[in-house]
């Protein structure tokens, strides 16, 4: 295939080289890099956006200019809302609607699948065609791919975790515990259902890899940027100072805001974002966020 990806961060250069080993025909764009975006777009069968979400709208512009090929498929690994809270899909959507569009999300840290590290991940179109072209693209030893015809759910899954990994670093730096952590991760998982329910998703795709599946690894693993953002904050650093020094791009800390003004219109109970929105913005010291999720009213589990 001929494949074209667009951002040349983590993700982007860590799919372009897998991509590469299973001799596809890569071509890798970024905004600083020597190739012309018309040039990479010319003749792709594939469009991988590995863009941060702060990119996407600016970039389907310059892909509107250059011209995307007919018939080509977007793929897309943005795992982010933008400021009206519409995934990063919706915006492909909205501006190439003749095109197929998948979306590629999972428990894929980027320096684990560069190390060769056995991983599995989910593609998810409404194109079953496509998400099975998708499949066979990158399917190889190390990356299993699996297919799901709800592309929402898929994306939804990869998005919301980033916010209750934020408050797993928390948990973590401030030496909670295991029991915490356990109650942490499932709760956080009950609200993200809750959210992805309400926009349409189907609950049972939460309990799937690109739910509850990058949901353990980003909560688990010092290597996530956004558990490295909530570990930062149990330590009582500010934000600005954490951020300054992080690698990468951690997308809870923008989708934790907007999710949770969001959540205040329609009036959706998120109470492990509202705290880590408050941790954030260094209203609250993380022990008082503890304690106001602690002493929340008792409820049913459900
Ligand atoms: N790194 C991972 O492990 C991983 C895994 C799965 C999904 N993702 C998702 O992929 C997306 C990208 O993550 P990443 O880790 O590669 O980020 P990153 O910060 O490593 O890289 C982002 C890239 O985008 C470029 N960029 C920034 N602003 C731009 C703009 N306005 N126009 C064009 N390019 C711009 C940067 O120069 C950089 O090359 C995020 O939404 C992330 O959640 C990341
Ligand atoms: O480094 P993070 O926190 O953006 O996580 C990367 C991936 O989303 C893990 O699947």
């Amino acid at each position: 295939m001929r494949i074209a990806v667009l951002g040349a961060g983590s993700w982007g250069t860590t799919l372009a080289q897998l991509a590469t080993s299973l001799d596809h025909r890569v071509q890798l764009w970024s905004r600083t890099g020597p190739l012309a975006l018309s040039a990479v777009l010319a003749d792709a069968q594939v469009v991988l956006s590995c863009l941060p979400m702060r990119a996407v709208a600016g970039v389907i512009e310059q892909v509107a200019a250059a011209g995307l090929p007919p018939g080509a498929i977007l793929v897309n690994t943005t795992k982010g809302l933008d400021a009206t809270a519409r995934p990063a899909s919706q915006l492909w959507r909205s501006a190439f609607p003749d095109w197929p569009l998948v979306v590629l999300s999972g428990p894929n840290l980027a320096a684990e699948v560069r190390a060769g590290l056995p991983a599995a991940t989910v593609v998810a179109s409404a194109s079953p065609e496509a998400a099975r072209r998708i499949q066979q693209c990158f399917a190889s030893e190390r990356f299993r791919v699996y297919t799901s015809g709800d592309q929402l759910g898929v994306e939804l899954g990869g998005v919301l975790k980033n916010v209750v990994a934020i408050a797993a670093g928390v948990s973590d730096a401030l030496g909670l515990g295991a029991n915490a952590k356990a109650a942490l991760i499932t709760r956080g998982l009950a609200e993200i259902i809750r959210v992805g329910t309400h926009w349409g998703a189907q609950a049972e795709t939460f309990y799937g890899l690109s739910g509850l599946g990058d949901l353990l690894t980003t909560c688990n693993s010092a290597l996530s940027r956004n558990y490295q953002v909530g570990f930062g904050l149990g330590e009582g650093r500010t934000l600005s100072d954490i951020l300054a020094q992080l690698v990468g791009t951690a997308e809870g800390v923008n989708t934790a805001s907007i999710l949770a003004d969001y959540a205040r219109r329609v009036d959706l109970e998120v109470p492990i974002t509202d705290q880590v929105c408050a941790l954030l913005g260094g209203e609250r010291p993380p022990q008082v966020a503890l304690a106001a999720l602690m002493s929340r009213r008792l409820k049913d589990e459900s």
